[in-house]
């Protein structure tokens, strides 16, 4: 029976947990054992604080194709969510979303604008409107309506449905990782510790994206608006005003100088932001790296598949590299390598 482990409960770990379990369950031909081991578990990972908007977001020189890849595969995982009775629990909802660039480059990342429902470019005219006051001018903008799957709500959804499909939780923290594949009765472990692998593996591709962000109480605002522009804001439902990303930046506290910066860039694209009540504001480390790595090792008899890395994008590209974790395994297994 094949034994895994996956290391980590962030959306990562826990989209390939199920991902792996749920393949093998549904098949019903072979018992499966699917264990997660974490240090921490929602509410406490990096997830927990995002506001969980689908749009591919600081992921460094990872290949568009598979960025196309990964997230379309999640868009169509929360669609599904969406159309059916477990949108609530699972925190999905499909909202509007403007894009805006201040790129001279290229228009707003469109290729993944085929992904999203009714993709349009802001004519001139209503890119005026978001350009007034402005000195550095956005020079396109993209308006179209996608998801967000708040993981505040998706991980405990998620960890629900691994744990009713028989997947085991260990809390604990993993120290020396080759010890642990070497002595563990484990015969996959699948490495989703986010920047936790900077230590674990001494990856020093691995660094940290500071990203302070502050929620408000705004329950008339139902629709995102996202600057992707390097001192870029952004205003995302429900309600989530960011946000900072400073890389290599470790520091985990609120910086009230950032505060002003996201609650008074926002006010720049919504005035009506001043009238609203600030709940807390918080600060997670997001795993960025020169690349996203998703790929497999083989140590001895046993294999060893690494995904994280994710950057600014873990919500909307866990469920696609969920998928290809479950593609190395069972290429790995069908090579009766396991
Ligand atoms: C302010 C902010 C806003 C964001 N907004 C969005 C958004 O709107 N959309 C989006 O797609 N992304 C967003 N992100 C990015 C997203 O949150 C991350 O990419 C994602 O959470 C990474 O998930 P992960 O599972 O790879 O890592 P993590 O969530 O960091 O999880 C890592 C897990 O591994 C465990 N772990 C680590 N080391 C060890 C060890 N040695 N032993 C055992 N366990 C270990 C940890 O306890 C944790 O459970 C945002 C991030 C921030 C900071
Ligand atoms: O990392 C982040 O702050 C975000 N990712 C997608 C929208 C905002």
């Amino acid at each position: 029976m094949p034994n895994i482990a996956v290391i980590g409960a962030g959306v990562n770990g826990v989209a390939s947990a199920i991902k792996i379990l749920e393949h093998y369950v549904n098949d019903g031909k072979t018992p499966i054992k699917v264990t997660i081991i974490s240090e921490d578990f929602t509410p406490n990972t990096t997830g927990d604080g995002s506001a969980g908007l689908w749009g591919p977001y600081l992921l460094g020189g990872t290949s568009q194709a598979k960025v196309y890849k990964w997230s379309k595969s999640m868009h169509q995982f929360l669609e599904k969510i969406w159309l059916s009775e477990d949108a609530g629990e699972a925190g999905v909802c499909l909202l509007p979303c403007i894009r805006l660039s201040t790129s001279t480059v290229d228009t707003v990342e469109d290729f993944w604008r085929d992904i999203v429902y009714g993709a349009v470019d802001l004519s001139k005219e209503q890119l005026a409107a978001y350009n007034k006051g402005r000195s550095v001018k956005f020079t396109s903008g993209l308006s179209f309506v996608t998801y967000t799957s708040e993981p505040i709500k998706l991980l405990p959804y998620l960890m629900k449905r691994f744990t009713r499909n028989g997947g085991v939780v260990v809390r604990k923290r993993i120290t020396d990782l080759d010890a642990f594949v070497a002595d563990s009765e484990y015969d996959v472990i699948v490495n989703c510790s986010g920047l936790g692998s900077k230590t674990l593996l001494n990856d020093d591709q691995m660094y940290a994206v500071r990203g302070q962000v502050s929620r408000v109480r705004a329950n008339w605002i139902f629709s995102a608006v996202l600057d992707e522009s390097d001192d870029g804001n952004y205003i995302i439902p429900n309600v989530v005003l960011g946000g900072t990303h400073q890389e290599r930046d470790y520091n985990t506290k609120v910086c009230q100088n950032d505060r002003r910066m996201i609650v008074d860039g926002c006010q720049r694209y919504i005035p009506g932001l001043e009238h609203t009540e600030c709940l807390f504001d918080w600060v997670g480390l997001r795993p960025g790296r020169t690349q996203l790595r998703l790929e497999a090792e083989r140590r001895g008899r046993k294999l060893l598949i690494h995904n994280y890395g994710h950057g600014g994008s873990g919500v909307t590209l866990c469920w696609g590299c969920a998928d290809d974790v479950l593609n190395i395994l069972l290429a790995a297994k069908n090579g009766s390598k396991l």
